[in-house]
């Protein structure tokens, strides 16, 4: 049987193409192959993953330029039986797919809202005059030039391959190109079915984890961070989204990096679970770079 990896799609997405590293690397330790599952959202594929339909789901988490996204954080929040077995890092490229003949006759771009966020100094620049339409993903986005000359889409150069398209420009993220051009990569999170605590083991470089707070009281969340600043472990991300609850009250996403001693690590879970109201371990994992 081959190993199933959820992504988002249609084909041409960074994260198929974050899907296509990762099950490049099974392959070289399971003599199965693996399958492609393309989803329209980025909740999609985590929910088709948390229902037992898939063995992975790869999924954008945190944009070197744009942040988190949102619906990855917020979809996973909701899902019980899901666990990160690794993070990998992409870096991303965009091109700007149109059949216009030049720039000035687009007058809509469509991308995923990541994508657009990314290339705002450029679109400022070279398109003052058109229209930023958010899609799905960066490939479904690939359907507008398709079909009409005066749309324009923002994907990778392999996407617009894959679909026949011509590119106008590239590398449109790194503008200005003065100095230091930005640099743009995304973290993908490669999820499995929950079998484990997530709560790390040796080898582990980081342990990914939220929570809600029990009451909206000053000072909840410097008692929660003094857990870790206490024992001198490191924080390398803190993010919060609105509980949806409240006004005002939020869930909080950490990353911590985990050093040799992993029981440190394991007696500041311990007591971080009596002072939050929910805690969800989302898993322990290493890095690669794609
Ligand atoms: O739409 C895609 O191709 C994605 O995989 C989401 C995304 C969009 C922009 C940068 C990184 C990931």
């Amino acid at each position: 049987m081959p190993i199933t990896l959820a992504h988002l799609g249609p084909a041409g997405t960074y994260a198929e193409m974050a899907a296509l590293a990762f099950g490049n690397t099974l392959s070289l330790k399971h003599p199965e192959t693996f399958d492609l599952h393309p989803y329209p959202s980025i909740a999609q594929s985590l929910q088709a993953l948390d229902r037992g339909e898939v063995n992975y789901a790869i999924v954008p988490v945190e944009n070197s330029l744009e942040g988190s996204v949102n619906m990855t954080l917020d979809t996973l929040w909701q899902l019980k039986h899901i666990q990160i077995t690794q993070a990998l890092v992409l870096p991303i490229s965009h091109a700007f797919v149109t059949q216009a003949s030049d720039l000035t006759k687009v007058q809509k771009v469509y991308s995923h809202p990541q994508a657009l966020g990314q290339c705002q100094p450029w679109l400022q620049e070279f398109l003052p005059q058109a229209s930023q339409i958010p899609t799905n993903s960066t490939s479904a986005a690939l359907a507008y030039p398709a079909t009409d000359p005066t749309t324009a889409a923002i994907t990778s150069m392999r996407a617009a391959q894959l679909h026949n398209l011509p590119i106008l420009a590239h590398d449109i993220q790194a503008y200005p190109h003065t100095g230091d051009a930005p640099i743009n990569c995304t973290r993908f999170w490669v999820m499995k079915p929950r079998e484990s605590d997530g709560w790390p083991q040796a080898g582990d470089s980081h342990t990914s984890l939220a929570f809600s707070l029990p009451k909206n009281r000053p000072g909840a969340l410097v008692q929660a961070l003094l857990i870790f600043a206490e024992r001198n472990i490191n924080l390398s991300r803190i993010e919060s989204r609105p509980s949806k609850r409240s006004l005002g009250d939020y869930l909080f996403f950490l990353d911590l990096e985990v050093g040799e001693n992993v029981e440190i690590i394991h007696t500041a879970l311990e007591e971080l679970q009596t002072r939050t109201e929910v805690l969800h371990v989302w898993g322990s994992y290493s890095l690669a770079m794609v």
